[in-house]
């Protein structure tokens, strides 16, 4: 049929579908309009046109699909989500082969290179004029090709969801890639390389959300208050677990635990809360190394303890393996148990009985407290073992607690050892001193319950508090009144305001049983209440001795420590003199061990044994640093100077004592002469006496 006989059809037709409705007439005129343009040779070629390219599209439509059928036959093609990891590899991957390299299509972001996870085809200008880098990424539906491993690869980066306001990762949207050749294992080896660089070049990867659920992640919690939340503390700490965040809070409190700073500088980095740090734990027990990220919730302060308590640190390991977790947690215990714990936090009390301030200490290690045979061993086997034993105590349905009293002469260790406990168990000193003002059994009570659970509760001096009152004190100054009357006693120690029962209350509370270390030190033991001293409240008791020779020997060892590499270098020249070195500001000659060893003995001998603290001779070896000739030289000068002295305070005291006694003696004498005198006065015989003389 020709073209212009198939429109005569088609108009005719329509004019018969007219003809029902409109009539003969208007069928009539339809015929001659339709007779008339298809006389017309434009519009048959038009209709010509439609027709061929009607034809036209069927067929591309048709070669379409079998070119889609065929390719699909001889091209391998994947699609990786933004929400996923396998992209971050391919995409890290794509950017080391420069795929973007040729684009002529970028999207241009000012962002600072260190924080963006994937940055390698940034282009910088210049990072040193205080500026942000300018970014150069992929625009999105940019096709690109490359090759790879003598194949061809086409990449497409569709359009992304929306970027982190943040971070610039961007969210939603994929990545599509197609690879020309009919093997599968080409994809697999494509990914599986990927992965691999991605492993390798330890680029920081994405954040992902605590919620988000992945079969890819490991989440676990470490609330605030257990000790593996501390353990982890500690391995945050040491290793540097900053490094990945741009948040921070800074704090120049030395009880604030800084997380990427040693305890010795001044101002503390702390990450800002509630952001998430990322970091590589580099396992030691694999050799192989797992991306974290970290979350610190903190907890709410009580302004009363200084304490903080209901916070959290939650780890998002990409890892599925659990043994990885676990040895997360082995190696936060190790690192804390090495040197996690460099700082020892000691609070302390107002006058108004309230815990109002911290200190920190540097830890000492156990190896600087000197003490005969193996106590101090003892003593921290003893603590650790008690810290470790709570179900064992509460099975046995024995009060969880343990309290330690440590008596013995002054200057002889006891705070010492207490500091080093506190230091080898990570444990917080709570410091109370009974002779402090504003502390009596009701601010006592408040105080303790204001202590954490796990922590350890110091009461120094405790013989403050009870003197016992049928002895009278040699310190005592009676104060009496112009006719010997007694006004007031005023003594020292001083007083506490803290009774026997209200002590003994606050040792035996419920509170007091959740695994606290209870240290009690005095110099004189023999003033105290047997009922504070008995086994369930002071369950072990110390003594401590002044220095025997062994001690001394130590002490002595410990000032003048071994040379070191320098000064055992310039030994071997023969002036002393001469081959000086400076040990802190002191210049001073260079001594050999052995040497050392041998002051160190000479100088024992020459102490006599228990008659010195350590405090004493460490006083006097202060004023010799670094001379330990000098130390044992200048010894028995000083022991002579010493017991002088001791002697001059010995005889200055009997003196007092002797001029207190007259004192009490006149004093009594006048109050009994007093009170003759008023007896007299007020007595009968004396009205009579009175009347007789009133008679003459
Ligand atoms: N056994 C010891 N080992 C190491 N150092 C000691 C020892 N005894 C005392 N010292 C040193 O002496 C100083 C005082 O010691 P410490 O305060 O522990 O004594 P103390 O027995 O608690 O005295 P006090 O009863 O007067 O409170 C500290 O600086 C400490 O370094």
């Amino acid at each position: 049929m020709s073209d212009s006989s198939t429109i005569i059809a088609i108009v005719s037709l329509a004019a018969l579908v007219f003809s029902l409705y409109g009539g003969a007439s208007s069928v009539a005129a339809i015929t001659s309009f339709v007779r008339t343009i298809s006389a017309n040779p434009q519009v048959t070629e038009l209709f010509r046109f439609i027709f061929l390219g009607t034809i036209v599209e069927a067929g591309r439509q048709v070669g379409e699909t079998m070119l889609k059928f065929g390719s699909s036959l001889f091209v391998v093609k994947a699609e990786f989500g933004t929400h996923d990891f396998a992209y971050d590899w391919v995409l890290n991957y794509l950017e080391h082969h420069r795929v973007w390299n040729e684009s002529r299509s970028f999207k241009v972001v000012a962002r600072n290179a260190a924080s963006r996870p994937n940055s390698s085809t940034s282009a910088s200008l210049g990072s040193t004029d205080g500026h942000p880098d300018a970014i150069y990424e992929p625009a999105p539906l940019t096709a690109s090709f490359f090759r790879w491993r003598g194949y061809w690869i086409s990449v497409n980066k569709s359009v992304a969801g929306y970027a982190h306001y943040d971070t610039g990762e961007e969210i939603g949207g994929t990545l599509s890639i197609s690879i020309w050749s009919r093997k599968r294992q080409i994809l697999d080896e494509f990914v599986r390389a990927a992965r691999q660089f991605y492993i390798d070049s330890k680029v920081l990867p994405r954040r992902v959300e605590r919620e988000e659920p992945s079969g890819a992640l490991l989440t676990a919690v470490f609330p605030q208050g257990d000790l593996a939340h501390d353990w982890m503390l500690a391995y945050l700490r040491s290793a540097n677990a900053l490094g990945g965040t741009m948040d921070f809070t800074i704090s120049t409190k030395q009880s604030d635990l800084g997380w990427g700073n040693g305890p010795k500088d001044t101002v503390r980095y702390m990450p800002a809360h509630d952001t998430k740090q990322r970091f590589l734990f580099e396992n030691p027990r694999t050799g192989r190394s797992t991306w974290l990220q970290v979350v610190a919730t903190p907890g709410q302060r009580n302004w009363n303890s200084h304490t903080e308590s209901g916070g959290s640190i939650a780890i998002i390991l990409h890892s599925s393996d659990k043994a990885v977790l676990a040895d997360l947690i082995e190696t936060a215990h190790q690192k804390y148990l090495q040197n996690g714990v460099s700082t020892v936090t000691v609070h302390l009390t107002d006058n108004r009985g309230e815990w109002a301030k911290t200190i920190t200490k540097s830890r000492r290690a156990l190896s600087t407290l000197i003490l005969p045979t193996d106590i101090k061993e003892t003593i921290v086997a003893d603590a650790r073992q008690f810290l470790e034993s709570e179900n064992w105590y509460n099975q046995a349905g024995i009060p969880y607690r343990r309290g330690y009293l440590l008596y013995g002469e002054p200057g002889t260790g006891k705070s010492t050892t207490i500091h080093v406990l506190a230091g080898e168990l990570g444990l917080e000193i709570y410091f109370i001193s009974l002779a402090s003002p504003g502390i009596d059994d009701y601010s006592l009570g408040k105080l303790i319950s204001d202590t954490p659970s796990r922590c350890i509760l110091l009461i120094e001096d405790i013989d403050c508090a009870f003197p016992l009152r049928d002895e009278e004190d040699e310190d005592e100054e009676l104060i009496l009144d112009i006719d010997g009357q007694l006004i007031a006693r005023n003594s020292t120690p001083p007083r506490s305001a803290v009774t026997l029962s209200g002590l003994l209350n606050v040792l035996d509370s419920v509170s007091s049983e959740e695994g606290r270390l209870t240290f009690a030190t005095t110099n004189h033991v023999e003033n105290l209440d047997p009922a504070l001293i008995r086994a369930g409240r002071m369950d072990v008791k110390l003594e401590y001795k002044l220095a025997d020779a062994v001690q001394v020997e130590q002490v002595f060892k410990r000032f003048y420590p071994p040379a070191d590499e320098f000064m055992v270098e310039n030994h071997n020249a023969k002036d002393k003199d001469v081959q000086s070195t400076s040990r802190g500001n002191l210049v001073h000659p260079v001594y050999t061990p052995a040497e050392v060893d041998a002051y160190a003995a000479q100088f024992a001998q020459a102490v006599p044994t228990g008659t010195y603290s350590i405090a004493h001779i460490q006083g006097y070896l202060l004023t010799k640093k670094g001379d330990p000739a000098g130390a044992m030289g200048g010894i028995h000068q000083w022991l002579k100077s010493h017991e002088e002295e001791k002697r001059e305070i010995a005889e200055l005291r009997q003196k007092r004592r002797a001029e207190k006694a007259l004192r009490l003696r006149l004093a009594r004498e006048r109050a009994d002469a007093a009170a003759v005198k008023q007896h007299i006065a007020n007595s009968d015989v004396v009205e009579e006496t009175t009347d007789l003389i009133d008679l003459f």
